[in-house]
């Protein structure tokens, strides 16, 4: 099957050659073709470039993309869209003046939705988690990381990764699925750490190696939650069973977390709304690509991630939303590139370079999505009209999508 797409106002984030991210100062050069055409072989890109120079391809299927642009889909790669239920009363007891701290310290926040998720059956969690997986994909969301968490028993995270796997089967969208039993430790073990390290390390890593259920492992790296060298407890096992960190860190308080993770080879260091000097040197020349999640900033009145010290700093930064259900209740990408540049003060380029080709490195997926190359996915956004892409971010709350392509198809 082949489209041929016509009369592109503009086409993003264009690379003739398959990069594996941008970095620094590259950021802010996002690749553009003017008046563009992009053909589609099956699930495909296989060509592209300006309407003088495009093809006739008779048995093609012709979509005329006058006034629209062209990007490739976002690549979210951190979310927890698997959960049951939600925790919309903690949101109005913040409101009401409660921290998230305080709301986690009387046994809500994760272990109000571990609760729930453990009184949930698999297939009703799998029922609610793909309305939030059609949801994000609409929303041009072209390949996504999952993770457990919310279980935090035996049973309860192998649920969630079945889950998860269930919905890699069922949809066709990129699927990442991280282990991350170390979210927080339940009741029973808050006097006694290393009982339920142990439970991860010697049950639930062997069971989901057997299952082959992750790709990824991932702790909660903060104050309060999992210490420094808990982690490293947590990183060694999961490397054991080839599962890469990729690791909550930063997000209260800075406690020289970033240092353990690169250490220990992470792919990603997710939250950093607080980070130092000392953070920032670890990272550099690292493999590591830092990660922001502004709409968990915004939903829980945190400081944002300081993108413009990292990238003065030549760090890479990639952008994710961190759908859950309670620091995150979206998985809207859009939203998240806006608030990175209105809160952030990223550039539009910088923006959507951290929510494709960077976002697709923080999956191990550059090779084959967050950008328009020859022979990568044919995953797509095309925009309603528009004057140009500075819009995207500046519409910040209107629904700009026209159609989202999985595959070189249609979706939805
Ligand atoms: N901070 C840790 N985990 C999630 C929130 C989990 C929750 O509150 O349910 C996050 O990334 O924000
Ligand atoms: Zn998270």
């Amino acid at each position: 099957m082949q489209t041929l797409i016509i009369n592109i106002k503009q086409l993003l984030q264009v690379r003739e050659t398959s990069i594996k991210k941008v970095s620094g100062v590259e950021m802010a050069n996002l690749p553009i073709l003017e008046n563009a055409f992009l053909v589609l072989e099956n699930d495909l890109i296989s060509d592209f470039g300006l309407m003088e120079n495009c093809p006739k391809l008779e048995n093609a299927t012709i979509i005329d993309a006058t006034g629209k642009i062209v990007m490739p889909s976002f690549c979210d790669s951190h979310t927890h869209i698997v959960y049951a239920g939600n925790r919309s009363g903690e949101f109005v007891d913040r409101i009401n003046g409660l921290s998230y701290e305080e709301i986690a310290n009387r046994g809500g926040g994760i272990l109000n939705s571990a609760k729930k998720l453990n009184e949930t059956s698999e297939e009703e969690i799998y029922n609610q988690s793909k309305k939030r997986l059609e949801e994000v994909i609409s929303q041009g969301t072209g390949a996504v990381e999952i993770k457990s968490g919310y279980g935090l028993t035996v049973e309860g995270e192998l649920k969630m990764l079945r889950v998860i796997k269930k919905l890699k089967e069922n949809y066709p969208i990129a699927i990442k699925s991280t282990f991350l039993g170390a979210h927080a430790f339940p009741t029973e073990y808050k006097e006694n750490h290393q009982a339920y390290i142990d439970l991860i390390i010697n049950e639930m890593l062997p069971k989901i190696a057997v299952e082959n259920l992750a790709d990824y492992i991932d702790a909660f790296l903060e104050t309060g939650y999992f210490s420094v060298s808990e982690t490293i407890q947590i990183m060694e096992a999961g490397k054991k069973y080839g599962l890469t960190p990729k690791i909550h860190v930063n997000q209260f308080t800075a406690i020289d977390g970033i240092k353990a993770c690169v250490e220990n080879g992470a792919l990603s260091v997710d939250h950093l709304e607080i980070i130092t000097e000392e953070d920032i040197e670890v990272l550099k020349g690292s493999a590591c690509m830092p990660v922001a999640l502004p709409s968990c900033s915004y939903f829980i009145s945190i400081p944002y991630t300081p993108a413009r010290q990292m990238l003065n700093a030549g760090l890479p930064l990639a952008l994710a939303s961190d759908f859950n259900p309670g620091t995150t209740p979206s998985g809207n990408m859009h939203f998240v590139v806006a608030t990175a540049c209105i809160k952030m003060k990223m550039t539009p380029e910088e923006a959507i370079n951290a929510a494709t080709i960077n976002g697709a490195y923080a999956m191990e997926l550059s090779d084959s999505h967050g950008s328009i190359t020859k022979g990568k996915k044919a995953n797509l956004i095309i925009t309603k009209p528009l004057h140009s892409f500075y819009e995207i971010p500046y519409c910040f709350a209107t629904n700009l999508i026209d159609s989202v392509w999985l595959d070189g198809e249609i979706f939805g």
